[in-house]
């Protein structure tokens, strides 16, 4: 895995007179675990679209290295993989078709063994050929773990990684970054939920 290191310098987000956050400033190397905490409106999804390239910080800057190299802005998603309450799947189309498209659209060949392994990873195997739109909310949450499991992407940027999963699916979820971690990947975590960041090497607490 190509070894990505992310910082922030002096990140800050306004809306309008509101200032959610101010001069943040971290680095998330490859293997390092960072948690973003703080109540319900504190900007803690918005940190994460700031650091994903979705949204503009007021102040402040994203650096994004990989292998010492400063990546482009526009090249920067496919460092990326991304969990958020806000991504949906095509509702008509099967969880494999789903897995498939998502994987491709990132000019990724994997094979259906592999896109089976990743869906089995998830426990979403045997389902796999039933339309989204039949799938739980769990059962979504899990999909979109399988998408990371097959794009292995440097970077995981999970915001609410457990929403909607069971004790077995947050072990999981727990077993998953633990794995990317142990391979290098760099990983921000936002929740409300302490026990989720435990582990985090580092914090950041918004207000
Ligand atoms: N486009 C926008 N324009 C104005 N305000 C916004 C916009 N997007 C988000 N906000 C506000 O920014 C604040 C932070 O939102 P955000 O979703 O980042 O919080 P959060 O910490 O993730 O919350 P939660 O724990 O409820 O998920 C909220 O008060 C929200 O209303």
């Amino acid at each position: 895995m190509q070894k990505v290191v992310v910082e922030l310098i002096r990140v800050s987000k306004k809306y309008g007179r509101r200032q959610l956050f101010a001069d943040i400033n971290q680095r998330i190397g490859p293997g390092e675990c960072v948690g973003v905490t703080g109540p319900n409106g504190s900007g803690k999804s918005t940190l994460v679209k700031i650091i994903a390239g979705l949204l503009r910080p007021s102040a402040g800057i994203v650096q994004v290295r990989m292998d010492g190299k400063a990546v482009d802005a526009e090249k920067r998603m496919a460092c990326f993989g991304l969990i958020s309450p806000e991504l949906l799947f095509y509702q008509a189309m099967t969880g494999y078709e789903n897995l498939q498209f998502l994987v491709r659209a990132r000019g990724l060949a994997l094979s259906d063994e592999q896109l089976l392994t990743c869906l089995e990873a998830v426990g979403l195997s045997g389902r796999q050929q039933e339309c989204v739109g039949t799938y739980s909310t769990g059962m979504r949450q899990r999909l979109k773990f399988a998408v990371l499991e097959a794009l292995r992407p440097p970077v995981w940027l999970l915001d609410e990684p457990t929403s909607n999963l069971d004790e077995e699916g947050k072990k999981l979820v727990k077993r998953l970054v633990d794995n990317a971690l142990a391979q290098q990947a760099a990983v921000v975590i936002a929740t409300n939920d302490l026990e989720e960041v435990r582990d985090a090497g580092q914090k950041i607490a918004l207000a």
